[in-house]
């Protein structure tokens, strides 16, 4: 037990945390970036160092919770409270283009009379969005009520010229890298969805239901379609593309081998068939048919989703669609699988949309078409406590399974700096009525289908989001 009072114990793991930083960046010719810069993949290029990547964790974790003490309470209430606000805000924003004009506007920033005139939205009503999200470092106020963009507002950014996405609104996430897509996505269904969730919660029928149904999404849609269902729907059709481009943002939030190096892609033999199961337009195999041409990957999804995967396919690798190294196949997983050779089935964030119930029977599908040396390849966000896990059986004895837990005081998950999977669980319960999962859950599920987990593999720099889950045929 330490003698020092909380905030001096977060004082001392930021202080050490910082020189250890440092000197990381020091050694390996990488910066902290700079909260003013434009964000882009390089400029988080000091995370790939592990000690760095941990450093950065600790002095966020610690920063937040010294910030939980000290903030007067009704402030820290109601910034939750408020959450809806942040993203009234930053849906306004996101939605009338305003990072892309101040983007363009350059760094002396744009008065918030020029930015409505560019938007047509009512200057009085943008400032203050504009004010309360700098409050939050998204946005800045250079000089009373002019702005310019942050590393976080940067991320809202198609890239775009405004002309190209005032020719054509309805396109304006093709062909981008999936950010503002995936923020677009957020603050649209889920958001809507996440205001019906009590009602949900409220009502017998839907209370304890596991169906997909039940999600809130239905509630405030006012439909009973599921949200694939929803999303097939032909007036739907820009949703299910935005979400489809999302997908690729879901990327692009990782460092940029996440995907190459979360399986031993180079141990398969020439010619081994990968088939990503629920691959949605193909934003991962994608990557992964450009980096290892010796495997052949079908990418399997709904039919509506694979023509738009065709489209994708067609400006980005038509080639290897030409050559027969990636099929495209229309597939509804809860039918029997139709590749029988697989030495891979890999499913990316697909068990996470749905409850065990459901899981159960699409798992059992493919442990039907399984060969004994077929390997269960999944990607999903493992969910730890927020506290330390005492039990000696947490992990069920799987190798890597069991997360880095922070230094005390923090909370031994590191808190809102590894909220990501938690968003995600939340996210799934408004969509899908389905959930991220702890390991001992995702084992549970896998033994009754077949299946027994080998290893889990993890990023050391990231805890929650994403870790590769291996399993093979009992
Ligand atoms: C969360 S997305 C994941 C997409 C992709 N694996 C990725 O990570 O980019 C879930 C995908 O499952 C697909 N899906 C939903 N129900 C399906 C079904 N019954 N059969 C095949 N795919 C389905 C959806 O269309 C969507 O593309």
């Amino acid at each position: 037990m330490s003698s020092l009072s909380p905030i001096r114990q977060l004082l001392a793991l930021i202080t050490q945390s910082v020189e250890t930083l440092e000197k990381t960046c020091v050694k390996n010719g990488t910066g902290v970036p700079d909260l003013y810069e434009p964000f882009s993949p390089p400029s988080e290029a000091f995370r790939a160092d592990p000690v760095a990547a941990e450093a950065a964790n600790i002095i966020s974790a610690a920063a937040l919770h010294m910030e939980a003490i000290l903030t007067p309470p009704q402030v820290s209430l109601y910034r939750m409270v408020g959450g809806h606000f942040k993203s009234t805000t930053i849906r306004a924003c996101l939605e009338s283009n305003v990072t892309k004009i101040l983007r363009e506007a350059g760094p002396q920033g744009l008065h918030v009379e020029d930015i409505a005139s560019q938007n047509g939205q009512d200057p009085k009503k943008l400032g203050r969005f504009l004010r309360y999200l700098a409050n939050h470092h998204v946005y800045r106020e250079l000089q009373p009520n002019v702005f310019t963009n942050t590393r976080i507002s940067s991320m809202l950014d198609t890239l775009k010229p405004s002309k190209v996405i005032l020719a054509n609104p309805e396109r304006k996430h093709d062909n981008t890298m999936g950010l503002a897509a995936l923020a677009s996505h957020h603050l649209d269904e889920v958001f809507k969805a996440s205001a019906y969730s009590w009602e949900t919660l409220a009502d017998s029928q839907t209370v304890l239901s596991e169906d997909p149904s039940a999600a809130p999404l239905g509630r405030v849609m006012k439909t009973t379609d599921t949200l694939w269902q929803f999303y097939a729907r032909p007036e739907e059709n820009f949703r299910q593309r935005r979400f489809g481009i999302g997908m690729k943002g879901v990327q692009a939030m990782q460092p940029a081998d996440t995907i190459l190096t979360a399986f031993d892609w180079k141990s398969l033999a020439p010619e081994s068939v990968v088939v990503d199961v629920g691959g949605g337009i193909g934003s991962v195999s994608l990557p992964l048919a450009a980096q290892f041409p010796h495997l052949k990957i079908v990418v399997q999804d709904l039919p509506s989703v694979i023509e738009d995967a065709k489209a994708m396919w067609s400006t980005e690798m038509p080639d290897a669609i030409k050559s027969g190294q990636v099929k495209l196949e229309a597939h509804d997983f809860f039918t029997p699988q139709p590749q029988a050779n697989a030495s891979v089935f890999f499913l990316k964030q697909i068990c996470h949309d749905w409850s065990d119930q459901y899981c159960m029977e699409f798992l059992k599908q493919l442990r039907s078409a399984a060969t004994p040396k077929t390997v269960l390849f999944l990607m999903e966000s493992i969910m730890p406590f927020a506290c330390h896990d005492p039990s000696s059986d947490s992990d069920n004895g799987i190798p890597g399974a069991t997360p880095k837990e922070a230094p005390a005081p923090l909370l031994a998950n590191y808190g809102a700096v590894n909220e990501m999977g938690y968003n995600a669980d939340i996210t799934m319960f408004l969509l899908t009525n389905s959930q991220e999962r702890t390991i001992l859950h995702i084992d549970e599920l896998l033994r009754n289908t077949g299946w027994k987990v080998t290893v889990v593999r993890r990023r050391p720099e990231d805890n929650t989001f994403l870790q590769s889950i291996e399993a093979v045929p009992i």
